[in-house]
C-alpha cells in the first residue's frame, strides 16, 4: 500500500506544481504572454492525475520490478524526511520540496534498475526508467531482443509537433523508422563510407594549416566545427563548405538552437500536452516552425536532385535515397528530413570526441608521446599520416578508442524503449518503459536532466567495469591493443546497442583517426600558463549537463613538433588541399 501511495505522490508531485501554477522555471520560460498555456495546461494536468490515479499503478500489482535505489539511501538533505517511508514516498517528498531533486543511488551489483520518472505523458501513465549497468545487460535487452527493444520514448516536442514524425533519431519502431534506416544505412555504411574518406582527408589537412595559423587557442573550436561540419554535409548532400559562414551552416544551426529553445520550454510542460490535435492550441510556432525547416530541407535535396540531372552529383547519402526514393519508401519531404540526420546527429559528437581527446592528451601526455612515437616510426617526418596506415598505427588507433570509453560523451546513449511486456532474471519490464544504456561514467555528478529533477546517478556504468576495464579511471590505450591471450575489451558500447546502434560509426572512425593522428603527427597538444608560469590543466570532470555532454570550454596549446620542415610540409599539403577543394561545387 505504501508503494501505491508512494507512486501516486510521485505522479501527483509531478503534476501539482503547473496545476497550481508553483513551477517556476515553467513560468519563467514561456513569459506572461502565455498565461493561458499555463491555465490550460492546468486542466490537462487534473484529467491526466485523475486517469492516471484510476489506472496508472494496475500494470505493477504482483509484479517484481527491476531494483530501485536500496532503502538504506540516504541523500544528506533527506534528513527531514523519515527514512523508514519507501523510498518513492520520500522521492516524492523530495519533489515537493524542491524544483531540483538530486537522488544519489548506489545499487551495488545489480545490472538493471528502475525508478519512476514520471514524466511522459503516456495515458494511464506508469513511467519508469531502466538503466542498464552493464554491458551484458544492455546485449541481452537492447541486442538480443530488438524485436521489442528498438522503438524509442515519445518525443512530442521535437519528435512529433516539430517534425511530424520524421526526424529519424526520435521515431518509434515501425516500417517508417525501417524505411528511415535503409537510407542510413545505404548512405554510411562501411563501404558507401569509404567514399568519403578523400575529403576527409583534404579537409584535415585544412584543418592542420588553420591550426598552425591560428594565434588564438579559443579559436580551435571553429576550425574543428567547420571540418565536422564539412563531413556530414558531404555524407549529407555531396558537398563541402569553405567556412561557418555559409548560408547552409547558418540555416542548419539555427533549426538546432530553435529546436534545444523549443525543447526546453516545453519539456517543463510534456505532462500536460493533450494528445488530439485539436486541443493543441499551442501548435500555431512548432506548426510554422516544421513548414519551415521543411522547405530548407526539401531545397537541400532538390539541389541534390539538380546535380544528379546535370550529372555532375558526387555519390553521397543523397543521391542514394533519391535514385532508389521507391524502394526506400519515404516520400519527398520524409527523404529531405532524413538527409538532415548527419547534421543533426554527426557534428556535436565528433567535436565533443575530440575535446575529450585533447583532454585526455593535457592530463597523459605519456599516452600522446607513445602515439606520435608510433607514428614517426611508421609514417616519418616526411609526409603526413594517411588512411592507409591505420592498420599499421595500432597504439594510435588504441588512443581514440580509449578516449571515447574513459569520457563517452553520450553517457546514457539515446535511451531506447520496450513496445512490449518482458521479463529479464525475473524482473518485469513493462510494455512502454524507456530503457537506457549507463554508458558512462556517472560518478562524477553526472547530471541527467529530466525535466525538474536533476538526478545525479552513483550506479553502475559500463565504461567504469572494473572486470573489463582494470583501473578504469586511467587513460590506458593499452587496453584496447589486442594480444593472443587477452582479447580487446568491449570497443564500441559507446556508440549505442541493437538495431539503433549508431548508423555514423564508420564515418566517425574514420574522422576521428584522420584528425587525430595527423594532430599528433604535427602538434604537440600543451596545457596553457598562468600568468606566473604555471601550468593550468583543466578538470577531467567538468563536462556539460544533457544527453550529449561536452567539456566545459578550456584553453589547450598546439605547438608544432620539430621545427620548419613540419610546418613547410602542412603548408605544402593545404596547398593541395585547396587545389581538390575547388572542384567542389
Ligand atoms: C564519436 C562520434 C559519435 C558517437 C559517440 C555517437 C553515438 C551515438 C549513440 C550512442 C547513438 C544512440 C544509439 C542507440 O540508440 O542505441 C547514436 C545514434 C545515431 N547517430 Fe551517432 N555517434 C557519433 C557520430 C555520429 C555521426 C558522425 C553520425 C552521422 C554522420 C551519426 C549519426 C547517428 C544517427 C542518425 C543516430 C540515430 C540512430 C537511430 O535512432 O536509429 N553519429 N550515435
Amino acid at each position: 500500500m505504501d508503494s501505491v501511495l508512494g507512486y501516486l505522490e510521485t505522479i501527483w508531485a509531478r503534476i501539482a506544481p503547473p496545476f497550481v501554477g508553483t513551477d517556476p522555471n515553467a513560468h519563467g520560460l514561456l513569459g506572461a504572454g502565455h498565461n493561458h498555456l499555463i491555465l490550460t495546461a492546468s486542466v490537462t494536468s487534473l484529467a491526466t492525475f485523475l486517469f492516471v490515479i484510476g489506472f496508472g499503478f494496475i500494470p505493477f500489482i504482483g509484479k517484481r520490478l527491476p531494483p530501485g535505489p536500496p532503502r538504506d539511501f540516504k541523500p544528506g538533505f533527506l534528513s527531514r524526511a523519515s527514512s523508514t517511508l519507501p523510498l518513492w514516498r520520500q522521492f516524492a517528498i523530495l519533489q515537493k520540496q524542491y524544483v531540483d531533486v538530486r537522488i544519489l543511488m548506489n545499487h551495488g551489483p545489480g545490472s538493471v534498475v528502475s525508478l519512476f520518472q514520471g514524466r511522459t505523458p503516456v495515458i494511464g501513465a506508469y513511467i519508469l526508467m531502466k538503466f542498464l549497468g552493464t554491458i551484458k545487460a544492455a546485449t541481452d535487452l537492447l541486442e538480443k531482443k530488438g524485436g521489442i527493444y528498438s522503438s524509442r520514448p515519445r518525443s512530442i516536442m521535437v519528435g512529433e509537433l516539430l517534425s511530424d514524425g520524421m526526424r529519424g533519431v526520435m521515431m518509434p519502431y515501425g516500417t517508417r523508422w525501417r524505411n528511415w534506416r535503409s537510407v542510413m544505412h545505404a548512405g554510411m555504411s562501411i563501404e558507401a563510407s569509404s567514399a568519403y574518406k578523400p575529403l576527409q582527408s583534404m579537409e584535415s589537412k585544412i584543418l592542420l594549416h588553420d591550426l598552425l595559423f591560428e594565434s588564438d587557442p579559443a579559436q580551435y573550436f571553429a576550425h574543428l566545427r567547420r571540418f565536422a561540419i564539412s563531413v556530414v554535409l558531404r555524407v549529407s548532400y555531396g558537398r563541402r563548405i569553405q567556412s561557418l559562414d555559409d548560408p547552409i551552416v547558418v540555416a542548419n544551426t539555427k533549426i538546432e538552437e530553435l529546436r534545444e529553445q523549443f525543447q526546453r520550454v516545453f519539456s517543463k510542460l510534456t505532462i500536460m500536452i493533450p494528445d488530439q490535435r485539436f486541443m493543441q492550441w499551442f501548435r500555431h510556432e512548432p506548426d510554422a516552425q516544421l513548414a519551415h525547416d521543411s522547405e530548407l530541407y526539401l531545397s537541400f535535396a532538390n539541389e541534390v536532385r539538380r546535380q544528379m540531372t546535370l550529372g555532375i552529383a558526387l555519390p553521397s547519402t543523397g543521391t542514394r535515397a533519391l535514385e532508389k526514393q521507391e524502394d526506400f519508401g519515404l516520400n519527398d519531404v520524409e527523404t529531405a528530413f532524413a538527409l538532415s540526420s548527419p547534421f543533426s546527429a554527426g557534428v556535436g559528437t565528433t567535436l565533443s570526441t575530440l575535446d575529450v581527446f585533447f583532454l585526455a592528451m593535457l592530463h597523459y601526455p605519456q599516452a600522446m608521446k607513445n602515439a606520435q612515437a608510433e607514428i614517426d616510426e611508421v609514417v616519418g617526418r616526411n609526409r603526413l599520416p594517411e588512411f592507409g596506415d591505420a592498420e599499421s598505427l595500432p597504439y594510435t588507433r588504441a588512443l581514440i578508442t580509449e578516449t571515447m570509453r574513459w569520457r563517452p560523451i553520450v553517457p546514457l546513449g539515446v535511451p531506447h524503449s520496450v513496445v512490449s511486456d518482458d521479463t529479464y532474471d525475473g524482473m518485469f519490464i513493462p510494455k512502454g518503459s524507456s530503457v537506457y544504456a549507463n554508458i558512462s561514467y556517472a560518478s562524477h555528478h553526472f547530471n541527467l536532466d529530466v525535466g525538474r529533477s536533476l538526478i545525479f546517478m552513483f550506479c553502475r556504468y559500463m565504461s567504469k567495469n572494473e572486470e573489463m576495464f582494470p583501473s578504469p579511471e586511467d587513460f590506458r590505450p593499452e587496453r584496447y591493443l589486442k594480444s593472443v591471450d587477452h582479447p580487446a575489451p568491449h570497443s564500441t558500447f559507446f556508440f549505442g546497442f541493437g538495431r539503433r546502434i549508431c548508423p555514423g560509426i564508420h564515418i566517425a572512425h574514420n574522422s576521428l583517426f584522420i584528425v587525430v593522428s595527423r594532430l599528433l603527427w604535427a602538434f604537440d597538444i600543451l596545457p596553457p600558463l598562468d600568468k606566473d608560469g604555471n601550468v593550468v590543466i583543466p578538470s577531467k570532470d567538468d563536462f556539460t549537463a544533457g544527453l550529449s555532454i561536452r567539456p566545459k570550454p578550456f584553453i589547450y596549446c598546439l605547438t608544432v613538433r620539430k621545427g620548419e620542415d613540419t610546418v613547410a610540409l602542412i603548408k605544402e599539403e593545404w596547398n593541395r588541399a585547396e587545389e581538390e577543394a575547388s572542384a567542389y561545387t
